[in-house]
């Protein structure tokens, strides 16, 4: 095989989020569950025969040098190196970006897991999903839960996760046009972060639907960046709404699509949004299993 065309890169949604502590180096200790969504970026690959890594579409705002895909599989070609005493095939990579960046939405850290799952394939290079999370995660802490592929309740900073059964339902997602530094949000003075653990028998699927625990980055989000307060308050009219991640976007599930369409037909014209549906399963996984790319 020398080519996986047509690669989904899904984005995930933050159920819910809770700081509960902080390490020694200032990273935040986690407790969220992530649940994958049917809308993301589309990724293609072709094997090089020359050990070169590179990116033949442009990603506005995204140098090829720091795109976290190009890192991801740099990453990847020297642990094969190392595993197999003989340089990695190369690869090329052509990016359809749909994901809005600073979203919440782990776009950056969904395309780079997609990329190591492809490369991992296309080179024959044998590495295991517990291999490919360790070399994603310096990269970006959600790397390891798009590897994982599954809903997943989520702790420490990314690294330690357990599944979960996850709501079967639509979301509406809204994008209030502004682009969320992480960094900016976890060095804010007024950051809740002694938020109470919780334990993952507290939220069987059917709470994850309503109101189960809260997202602590967003009251700092909607300080600092107003559009994400007017966004969970005007979705609020139709259910319980909430920012994913460190934001900007805001989600709210609905019960089934017609739902979905009918909140989607009011959402003010200064605002994309759209629809989704929940997946139990990354889309990847069975694709590589079932040999169907
Ligand atoms: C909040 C989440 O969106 C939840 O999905 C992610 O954990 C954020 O992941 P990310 O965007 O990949 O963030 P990174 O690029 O890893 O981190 C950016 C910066 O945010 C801070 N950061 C990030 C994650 C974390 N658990 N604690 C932190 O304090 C650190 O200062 C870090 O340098
Ligand atoms: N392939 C990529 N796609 C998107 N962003 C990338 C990529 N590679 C590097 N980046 C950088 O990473 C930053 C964060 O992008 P990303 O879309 O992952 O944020 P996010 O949706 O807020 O994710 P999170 O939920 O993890 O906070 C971007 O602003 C961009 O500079």
């Amino acid at each position: 095989m020398t080519s996986l065309h047509d690669c989904p890169a899904p984005a995930k949604l933050n159920l819910f989020l809770h700081v509960v502590g902080r390490r020694a180096d200032g990273y935040h200790l986690l407790q969220s569950v992530f649940q994958l969504i049917d809308r993301g970026d589309t990724l293609h690959f072709d094997l090089r025969g020359d050990g070169r890594v590179n990116r033949t579409t442009d990603v506005p705002g995204v140098p090829e040098e720091s795109d976290l895909i190009v890192r991801a599989l740099r990453r990847l070609a020297d642990a094969y190196q190392e595993r197999h005493g003989r340089a990695a095939p190369g690869i090329a990579v052509a990016v359809e970006k749909i994901l809005p960046m600073g979203g919440g939405l782990g776009g950056g850290s969904s395309d780079a897991a997609t990329a190591l799952m492809a490369a991992n394939h296309l080179w024959q290079a044998g590495f295991t999903d517990a291999e490919l999370m360790d070399i994603g995660l310096p990269l970006g802490a959600d790397i390891p839960f798009f590897i994982y592929g599954q809903t997943a309740f989520v702790e420490g900073v990314g690294e330690a996760m357990q599944p979960v059964e996850g709501p079967d339902c639509w979301y509406v997602v809204i994008e209030p046009g502004v682009s969320v530094p992480t960094p900016a949000i976890f060095t804010a003075e007024d950051l809740t972060r002694d938020t109470k653990p919780v334990r993952i028998a507290d939220f069987p699927a059917a709470h994850l639907l309503n109101e189960f625990g809260k997202n602590d980055l967003q009251a700092v989000a909607s300080r600092l960046f107003p559009p994400v307060g007017q966004a969970v308050e005007w979705l609020g009219e139709y259910g319980a709404a909430r920012m994913t991640g460190s934001g900007a976007c805001v989600f709210c599930a609905m019960p089934g699509e017609a739902e979905a369409d009918q909140v989607l037909g009011q959402v003010p014209g200064n605002w994309r949004a759209w629809k989704a549906r929940s997946l139990k399963r990354h889309p990847m996984k069975s694709l590589l299993q079932n040999n169907e790319l």
